[in-house]
């Protein structure tokens, strides 16, 4: 018997034992910067001498932990190992397979903030960004533990007199989990744990400027007793061994997700039939967003003004489903540019692990230097409103920018920068606003700020985006409540965090015996 499902709560940081309980984590976590992880395939620790270095963004001479890299040899004993560990796993009781989860959820939510700790200094992750990420890989375990539970029973058919028939689900094969580092807990956790909850064994790729927190993840899962070689840890080049992964014969399936670029070319990659494959692989790619939120002119400004800025500069503006769009109706646009120009020239940038602050760094030299470069085309594009440069040195830290005056075509309103940047476009009225926002290859998250019941309908039905909010923010989608995934070039719309995303992971049987 297990409990309703439930959220994990977040942690409020304002009373004295979390912010203490947080604090010894970092400071547990201060005391293991620059330890070495190695792979692990089939239970068995490699280390290599070609190694991948996590640097903490908000102090770049500062070294988190160095982990092995894997090159082609080695992914290819990653996927025997996998194939090893299916021809058992696949046949293991869902319920078990449930429980592991479970109890990797118990352990995680015990050492809560020390994972937090760890997301901080190597993502970047402020406090409470961090303690988000925590709690949501605590949902993912626990949420698709319980919904195996429920496909385990199989799919219901029609009686038919005379014999005895039954629908139920098995497992795909070995999967490739490759994860984005943004939420290099949560969605990490989410995409394997859905895997082989369903009987699956895994390839964990984590990204390259994120693996420690996923070593720890590992570490977790052992500690919990999952059999060897269900997930195998396996850092390395996306273009080198992941190209390897994704062509290999013996993959099944391929579960991404990371940018438009990559998943395209996983997807193409992945159509293509290498001898001795004997199936279609499957594909999840779950990729970018240029999301939007819509004010009307009926709105309740303020709370539109913090629901931009939340959605645009929250975790610098690095989620998927990030505003990186305010399209705001003429007779309110004034007044939302110069309130939301306020706020985000308040807004105190610096390192991820003082609280006190509320953007941290953005996550790597790449990053940092091409969000600089949209900035400075968003100068020619429109009129900065606020912010437009660096916030400082040692880190890679940007200011929350507002551009105004942006044409809906401009560069800066059609192309993911993915950083602290938000372009202010102006519409006519509600119907043209509506307008430019469908006006993008995207289709992930988007809002509406509106007291207008006629509007916020046609919103309901024309806004197309796979994860639409009303007269709240675009960011922070709950497991379980909000099902997550985008239309058009942001993906293949996998609900991650809803009751039909462990279908994708299983093909069912139906069995007929005649009596
Ligand atoms: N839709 C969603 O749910 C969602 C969630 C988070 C992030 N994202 C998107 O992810 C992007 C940011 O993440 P990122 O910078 O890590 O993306 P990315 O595409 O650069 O990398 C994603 C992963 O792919 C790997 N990779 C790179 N080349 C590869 C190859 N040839 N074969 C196989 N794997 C390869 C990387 O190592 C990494 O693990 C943004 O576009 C963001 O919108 C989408
Ligand atoms: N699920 C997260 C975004 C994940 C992508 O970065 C949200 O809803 O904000």
């Amino acid at each position: 018997m297990v409990i309703p499902y439930a959220n994990e709560p977040f942690t409020n940081f304002t009373l004295p034992e979390n912010k203490k309980a947080m604090e010894d984590a970092l400071n547990l976590v201060a005391k293991q910067k620059g330890e070495q992880y190695p792979l692990v395939i089939g239970g068995e620790k490699i280390t290599t001498e070609a190694r991948i270095v996590s640097i903490n963004p908000s102090n770049t001479q500062e070294i988190v932990g160095s982990v092995a890299k894997a090159d082609t040899n080695l992914a290819e004993k990653a996927v025997q190992a996998a194939l090893k560990a299916f021809s058992t796993w696949q046949y293991v009781d869902p319920a078990e397979r449930s429980r592991y989860l479970f109890k990797a959820t118990a352990l995680l939510r015990r050492r809560k903030f020390e994972f937090s700790a760890w997301l901080v200094e190597e993502a970047g992750k402020t406090w409470p960004e961090a303690d988000a990420d925590t709690a949501e890989a605590i949902d993912f375990m626990e949420y698709y533990g319980r919904q195996m539970l429920q496909y385990q029973k199989g799919m219901a058919v029609t009686p038919l007199p005379g014999e005895q028939n039954e629908c139920h689900y098995i497992p795909l094969g070995v999967g490739v989990v490759i994860p984005p580092w943004n939420f290099p807990l949560a969605i990490l956790t989410g995409m394997m744990a859905a895997a082989i909850v369903a009987g699956n064994t895994v390839i964990m790729k984590p990204a390259s400027t994120t693996p420690v927190i996923a070593a720890k993840l590992m570490a977790l899962l052992e500690e919990a007793g999952l059999p060897k070689g269900v997930v195998n840890y396996l850092p390395g080049s996306g273009g080198v061994i992941g190209d390897y992964l994704v062509s290999h014969p013996k993959v099944r399936f391929i579960n991404f997700t990371g940018s438009k670029e990559v998943g395209l070319r996983i997807n193409k990659l992945a159509a293509e039939v290498a001898p001795g494959q004997k199936w279609i692989k499957r594909v999840i790619a779950e990729m970018g967003g240029k999301d939007a939120i819509v004010v009307d002119k009926e709105a309740d400004i303020d709370e539109a003004v913090s629901g931009i800025f939340a959605s645009a500069f929250g975790f610098q503006g690095q989620k998927c489903s990030a505003c990186s769009r305010a399209i705001v109706v003429k007779d309110v646009y004034n007044a939302v540019v110069a309130k939301l120009a306020a706020k985000a020239r308040a807004v105190q940038v610096g390192k991820a692990n003082d609280p006190s602050v509320f953007m941290g760094p953005v996550i790597d030299e790449t990053a940092y230097n091409k969000i600089l470069e949209y900035l400075e085309i968003g100068r020619a594009e429109g009129k900065i409103a606020a912010g437009g440069g660096k916030a400082g040195e040692g880190g890679y830290f940007i200011q929350p920018t507002v551009i105004a005056e942006v044409a809906p075509g401009a560069r800066v309103a059609q192309e993911e920068i993915f950083g602290p940047v938000v372009a202010v476009i102006k519409a006519d009225d509600f119907d043209q606003a509506l307008a430019i926002a469908n006006d993008t290859e995207y289709g992930l998250t988007g809002s509406v700020y509106s007291l207008n019941r006629e509007n916020l309908e046609k919103a309901r039905r024309e806004f197309f985006v796979g994860n639409l909010y009303f007269n709240r923010k675009c960011t922070g989608a709950l497991v379980g409540v909000h099902p997550f995934g985008g239309f058009n070039m942001s993906g293949t719309d996998s609900k991650a965090g809803g009751a039909d995303y462990l279908l994708l992971f299983m093909q069912a049987k139906a069995v007929s015996e005649k009596l």
